[in-house]
């Protein structure tokens, strides 16, 4: 049944640490030879894909991708331009940015794509009424809890906007294998965890959130060397609903 293959998924699933994600990671670019860019494309890809899925275009028309200073961040400016893409108004709001190449490219890009740039966050009944979805984009497996003050509006917007979010890797805030640390924590509607779920991802910390598996580009000696268990993708697609 329906229910038997859901849990035969779940239980053939395992969950990375903290520190083999950032290792992961790492071998990735030393040892594959893989740029950032490259990777990123395909994770960033894999959200809008994900997005898409579960709040098509169709009912949930303008989305606001918010942003983070690191790579997390930089899949959702990704996903922004792909967003555009598949028929949605897409803001993104991005408040610390990283002045390097990488990430101001892939802003232009955002911009030259028809992506509204958000330089002041409505507050949240604003926001309610002006999009129908959120993409979390603000901190990925490298965030060390608490959340620096800098960055709490744009955490606390996720939170108390009351619109559906979608998480990009981890839900942010949360603590990368121990999930979220209180009751007003960030509690997304979807997570779209990239390459390997990470331990916050395990379905009992997670609870009804909608959980994709996407950024499909480990090689198989990764995956064998990380002893990961993962799903299959079926056919060519970007993501695979856990
Ligand atoms: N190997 C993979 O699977 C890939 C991962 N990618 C993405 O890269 C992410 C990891 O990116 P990064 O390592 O750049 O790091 P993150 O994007 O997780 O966050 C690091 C940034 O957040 C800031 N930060 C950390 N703790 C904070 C706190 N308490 N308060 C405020 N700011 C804080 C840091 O100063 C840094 O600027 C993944 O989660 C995933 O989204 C993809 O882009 C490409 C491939
Ligand atoms: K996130």
């Amino acid at each position: 049944s329906g229910e038997n293959q859901f849990h035969n998924k779940i239980n053939k699933m395992n969950y990375l640490t903290q520190s083999a994600a950032v290792a992961l990671d790492q071998e990735l670019f030393n040892e594959y030879k893989f740029s950032i860019d490259q990777l990123m494309e395909l994770a960033g890809l894999s959200v809008a894909t994900a997005v898409a899925r579960v709040f098509p275009s169709s009912t949930h028309k303008s989305a606001l991708i918010i942003c983070g200073p690191g790579n997390n961040g930089g899949d959702g400016l990704v996903a922004a331009r792909h967003m555009t893409l598949f028929g949605y108004n897409v803001g993104v709001y991005y408040p610390k940015r990283t002045p390097n190449s990488l990430y101001q490219n892939l802003l232009l890009q955002c911009e030259r794509f028809g992506v509204n740039i958000v330089e002041t966050l409505p507050p949240p009944e604003e926001l309610k009424n002006q999009y129908q979805v959120l993409v979390d984009a603000l901190f990925g497996f490298s965030f060390k809890p608490p959340v620096r003050e800098a960055l709490k509006p744009a955490l606390d917007a996720l939170i108390n906007a009351g619109l559906p979010v979608c998480s990009v890797d981890i839900p942010s805030g949360w603590d990368v294998e121990q999930g979220p640390d209180s009751e007003k924590s960030l509690k997304p509607d979807l997570l779209i965890s990239l390459s390997a779920p990470k331990l916050c991802a395990k379905p009992e910390i997670l609870k009804n959130a909608k959980h994709y598996l996407g950024g499909r580009f480990l090689p198989p000696s990764i995956i064998e060397k990380y002893k990961l268990k993962l799903p299959a993708y079926p056919d060519q697609s970007q993501v695979v609903e856990l």
